[in-house]
């Protein structure tokens, strides 16, 4: 008895205690402000007007003008969501790292979630995302990339005997768009060149058109054209992997492409480790987030290897050097790639001044204390890349473009270089971009020399778009 009176006696008030804390805690959070900002009309808010800045090229300014008025923390109203706008390498740091410790979800806006389906990565929480994900990096770390270089080389050389040589002129958007979607047909899906690769290009460049549209699903609506294409692109998609499936039950190898992959993948209960329907969500996830990015970032290379002479005649010295060396025909090699180290800081350079994702949205789980606001559960949290791209005290002057700057990497702080965007979330797709797009430089300056003609501006829409596509003038250089 004497016992449990002295438990009595230690435990209530400690249970007191801890209760008035916990109470003390969530009343000084409710007394958080929210942050300075106006949230404008319901549901449209600012939309039309940043939409205009990103048509215009002018978000950066637009957001900049934010945070003179409003500081580093804003409140605003962009596509029907409430959002936290955050930006600096602490905030950075901060949306990447939050969605580790479930207070911040990945959740996408509904067009993206109807297209793509529930059960793509992005929406994918804790176990789940991993798993997932892990799947996919079995197919998409360097170590498996490696044998898939000479695919690569061959669809780039392909490429240019079809759609460059010969030409006087050629728009390049367009053509890196055409390269980047057949990379991915023969690399991850095994489909191969054919009229039934040719008509869904096509179809899935009215999905993705739908991404970012107003999801109001009415005939002639860009949206209702988007889920009509998604269904047909299923419905490929899904056959692929049918296919695909026989083919490993007849004893096919599990390294063809991604999806023979995915489907060889098992847990330790001998149970798939990604069930098809995954399978199927994450293939379109993966053309998605693999064409636009990619394409962008090539365009913008060549764009920029147009204007600055002395770094395209550095590069031209990388790639000669390695073309001299080897037999003519034969495909580039893994070792080959690793010789390209200065191909590579230009593209990363490139990155820098014009990140082919603008930047993102988290949604937050519960209600976020954030240097001194509130961020009230399920409002969206925007990050963006160029607020410490172009941020002097971390990229000396930083609208100049100069590869040498990522010579020595270690020097960059992290979360201050997001392109690829962040960890645990960072892209899976980074070593493969990284293959394409040194594979293409290397035939490209070796090949042909070009020199932009018309205007030299561009929009910003999902990715990077030049006006007119970037239309350039082409003269060969040799044959390899
Ligand atoms: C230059 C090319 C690319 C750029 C700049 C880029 C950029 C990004 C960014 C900014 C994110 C969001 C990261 C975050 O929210 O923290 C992302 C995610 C993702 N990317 Fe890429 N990407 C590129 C190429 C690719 C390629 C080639 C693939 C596939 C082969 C790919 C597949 C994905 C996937 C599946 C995700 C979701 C990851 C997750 O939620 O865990 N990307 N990418």
């Amino acid at each position: 008895m004497n016992h449990l009176f002295t438990i009595l006696l230690f435990i209530v008030p400690m249970i007191i205690l801890l209760l008035t804390i916990t109470k003390m805690r969530r009343s000084s959070s409710k007394r958080l402000p929210l942050p300075p900002g106006s949230l404008g009309l319901p549901l449209i808010g600012q939309s039309f007007s940043f939409f205009r800045a990103l048509k215009s090229n002018t978000a950066e300014k637009w957001l900049d003008q934010r945070t003179q008025k409003y500081g580093p923390i804003s409140k605003l109203t962009l596509f029907g969501y409430p959002i936290v706008f955050i930006s600096g390498q602490a905030a950075n740091k901060f949306v990447f790292t939050s969605n580790n410790s479930g207070i911040m979800s990945n959740q996408q806006n509904k067009p993206a979630r109807m297209i793509l389906g529930e059960r793509i990565m992005f929406e994918l929480v804790d176990h789940d995302h991993k798993r997932v994900r892990d799947a996919l990096m079995s197919f998409l770390k360097p170590e498996s990339l490696k044998q898939y270089v000479g695919k690569m080389d061959a669809e780039v050389k392909e490429h240019l005997d079809m759609f460059w040589e010969g030409k006087q002129q050629v728009k390049v958007l367009p053509l890196m768009r055409t390269l980047t979607f057949n990379i991915i047909c023969s690399l991850l899906f095994g489909f191969e060149r054919g009229p039934k690769r040719d008509e869904c290009i096509d179809l899935f460049q009215k999905m993705v058109a739908g991404f970012w549209s107003v999801p109001v699903n009415l005939p002639f609506t860009r949206y209702n054209r988007s889920l009509r294409a998604t269904a047909r692109v299923r419905k490929i998609v899904k056959n692929i992997i049918l296919e695909k499936k026989m083919q490993l039950e007849k004893g096919a190898s599990s390294h063809q492409d991604l999806i023979t992959c995915l489907l060889s993948i098992y847990n330790d209960d001998n149970k798939e480790l990604i069930t098809e329907e995954e399978i199927e969500d994450n293939a379109l996830l993966v053309m998605g987030g693999g064409y636009e990015t990619t394409s962008a970032l090539l365009t913008f290379i060549i764009r920029l290897l147009c204007n600055n002479p002395v770094v395209h005649a550095s590069v031209l010295q990388e790639q000669e050097e390695i073309a001299k060396n080897k037999p003519s025909g034969e495909s580039l090699t893994w070792e080959d790639l690793a010789k390209m180290k200065y191909t590579w800081r230009v593209a990363m350079e490139t990155m820098r001044l014009f990140p082919p994702i603008f930047g993102g949205f988290r949604k937050a789980l519960k209600d976020i204390e954030y240097e001194g606001y509130i961020i009230p559960k399920g409002w969206q949290i925007f990050w963006v890349a160029y607020k410490t791209h172009m941020d002097d005290s971390i990229f000396l002057e930083p609208s100049k473009f100069d590869p040498n700057r990522f010579e020595n990497q270690a020097s960059i702080p992290p979360y201050s270089f997001i392109p690829f965007g962040g960890v645990p979330r960072i892209c899976p797709g980074m070593e493969y971009a990284r293959i394409e797009t040194l594979i293409t430089i290397h035939y490209l300056v070796n090949r042909f020399t070009w020199k932009l003609i018309g205007e030299d501006s561009f929009s910003r829409t999902l990715t990077l778009e030049p006006s007119n596509g970037l239309p350039i003038q082409i003269t060969p250089r040799k044959a390899l």
